[in-house]
């Protein structure tokens, strides 16, 4: 005679994992444009000055002139699928879907523009999942990227009368997997190249430099990436920061005035990687493989190569979904 299981089946709980990354207009046009600035520089987490004294600035003047010349850089490198950093963080999802057994969904979402971060986890919450992992997909913690994506998180939470359980997914700027995927990644890059590079710059993207006094990890991150990066490949790597925004101090060496330097001192091939960027986007597109090349061959550079990120390429995935399955652990199987 069968006996009766000590405890009935009860199905495990249904989990999501919201891969999150910082957005991007609907279309390189002006309007679209505007609208993804208004409220991607209207985040306090972003520019921290207090509303009545940023807004006029924002809707009185940068809301007048930037659109217009970032809605054509925008044009040099969309796609047909749309914004890069949109069509990879799609396809990040899609090559992490399955991956992780039955029972766990993974969706994507943007901390400005679309998906809003509050629809996908309605949507996760609608199709059952009890327990989501947020996971903002930013190597090297910064308030104005991670905060922020994880704010707009439990903004939606806290309009929920019954919850999901909610993880995080912390910085990963020095895990050995996400600089093994560097590494590989790198190394594969550069054995594509026509030429040897003299120098390999890792530029991340800039902070105003008061982060880093009020206790901001990004700059530490940021160094620690590069430093274990350049241990693990046997070369130092240059350092440098990107996309300087306002009359602020950011932190430096900015990687522009870093490229015109090596190539007016004799540094004539570079290889240059944006290691904090999990997808390209038009930082790295645009601002670095057109526009960082342009200056540093005005400069007197002969050679200049930009190494993708690492997208959803499989070493890249491989990366993401374990440290996203060591986050889920206890989560899937019910004892
Ligand atoms: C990867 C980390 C990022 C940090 C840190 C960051 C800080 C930061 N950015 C701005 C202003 C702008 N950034 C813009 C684009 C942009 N920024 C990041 C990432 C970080 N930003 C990404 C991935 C992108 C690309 C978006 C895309 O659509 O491809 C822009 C918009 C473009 C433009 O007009 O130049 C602005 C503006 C500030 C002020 C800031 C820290 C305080
Ligand atoms: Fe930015
Ligand atoms: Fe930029």
């Amino acid at each position: 005679m069968m006996l009766p299981p000590e405890h009935p089946a009860i199905p495990a709980p249904k989990i999501g994992v919201l891969l999150i990354n910082l957005g991007t207009p609907d279309s390189p046009e002006p309007r679209s444009v505007k609208r993804y600035l208004a409220e991607f520089l209207s985040d306090r987490r972003v520019v921290e000055l207090p509303a009545i004294a940023w807004q006029p600035i924002l809707r009185g003047i940068i809301l007048n002139t930037r659109p217009k010349k970032s809605a054509h850089a925008y044009s040099q490198v969309w796609t047909e699928d749309g914004s890069p950093l949109a069509a990879i963080t799609r396809a990040q999802g899609k090559a992490l879907e399955g991956t992780f057994g039955d029972g766990v969904v993974v969706d994507w979402a943007m901390r400005y523009g679309r998906p809003a971060i509050g629809d996908r986890l309605q949507a996760l919450k609608d199709m059952g999942c009890e327990r989501i992992l947020l996971a903002p997909l930013y190597p090297q913690y910064c308030a104005a990227t991670t905060a922020t994506a994880n704010d707009k998180a439990f903004a939606k939470l806290a309009t929920m009368r019954w919850q999901p359980a909610i993880r995080t997914l912390p910085p990963y700027h020095d895990d050995p997997a996400y600089i093994d995927a560097l590494k590989t990644s790198v190394e594969a890059g550069l054995a594509t190249l026509d030429f040897v590079p003299d120098a390999i710059i890792a530029s991340f993207h800039g902070m105003p430099k008061r982060t880093l006094a009020l206790g901001d990890p990004y700059h530490c991150h940021c160094q620690k990436t590069a430093r274990l990066l350049g241990e693990a490949m046997g070369r130092d790597l240059v350092v440098a920061f990107q996309s300087r925004f306002g009359p602020a101090e950011w932190l430096g060496p900015a990687t522009d005035t870093t490229l015109e330097q090596l190539a007016q001192g004799g540094t004539g091939k570079v290889a240059l990687i944006a290691p904090g960027f999990s997808a390209d986007c038009l930082e790295t597109l645009e601002e670095l493989a057109i526009r960082g090349r342009e200056s540093f061959i005005a400069a007197g550079g002969t050679h200049f190569a930009y190494l993708p990120c690492l997208n959803d390429t499989p070493v890249g995935i491989e990366m993401l979904r374990g440290l996203l399955a060591r986050e889920l652990e206890g989560w899937a199987a019910r004892p």
